[in-house]
């Protein structure tokens, strides 16, 4: 390591994770080793409510939010599960579909609705947004296409995972993490922020944009 290169002499970026899922800060924490970064976690730290309009304004609303509090960059996702058939249901409010308390009487919700329904198509969708004490915002997205099941397969995962059908035949709760974040939605969020901050990228001065 040459102490000339200033990128190299820069101590680790750090980033707060900003969501209370615990499926998700194990995604992000086996997706983001290797950048370098040192992730801090929430804390006792509340999010906001999810009152925006779209994943992205969701994310940011999150990531925002945690950045002003805690003085540092801070790493949201929002995401949801769209199913065609039911008009791109639960979409936006796939963390409290049909008001189920948890995630598996989510998916027993999701079955009941679907229940003699022909076209299985769904979608995942992530959006990530990193968002920095001084206002400026990232933005990253992510998509997956896959069958609805007619019936729960794996343990792996969280959420919807058991019920989304990958074209191998294979559940996502069927992946490991690795295979999740090779194919998933996250994953591929996740690929376009590493790309952009691939070479060690350092805290980025203030008003440039990194993307
Ligand atoms: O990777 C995934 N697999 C399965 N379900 C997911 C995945 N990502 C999001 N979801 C579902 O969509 C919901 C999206 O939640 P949201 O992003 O609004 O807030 P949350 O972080 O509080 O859960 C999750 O609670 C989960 O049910
Ligand atoms: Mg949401």
């Amino acid at each position: 390591m040459s102490p000339s290169n200033p990128e190299l002499s820069q101590p680790p970026l750090r980033v707060v994770v900003a969501t209370s899922n615990l499926g998700k800060v194990v995604e992000f924490e086996e997706a983001l080793s290797g950048l370098g970064w040192q992730l801090e976690p929430l804390g006792d730290y509340s999010l906001p409510e999810e009152t925006g309009s779209t994943y992205a304004e969701n994310a940011m609303i999150k990531a925002a939010a945690a950045s002003l509090h805690t003085g540092l960059p801070a790493l949201a996702d929002d995401s949801g599960l769209e199913v065609a058939a039911l008009g791109g249901e639960p979409g936006l409010y796939s963390a409290r579909f049909g008001n189920r308390k948890d995630d598996h009487e989510r998916n027993l919700y999701l079955l009941e609705r679907t229940r003699n329904v022909q076209d299985r198509r769904a979608k995942f969708i992530s959006v990530l947004v990193l968002a920095y004490p001084d206002g400026h915002i990232e933005e990253y997205r992510g998509e997956v296409d896959g069958q609805l099941l007619e019936g729960p397969r794996g343990v792996g995962g969280f959420g919807y995972d058991p019920l989304f059908g990958l074209p191998d035949g294979r559940s996502m709760a069927q992946l490991s993490l690795e295979e999740k974040r090779a194919v998933g939605h996250r994953g591929k969020a996740f690929d376009a922020l590493k790309k952009a901050h691939a070479h060690g990228l350092p805290p980025r001065p203030t008003g440039s944009k990194v993307n």
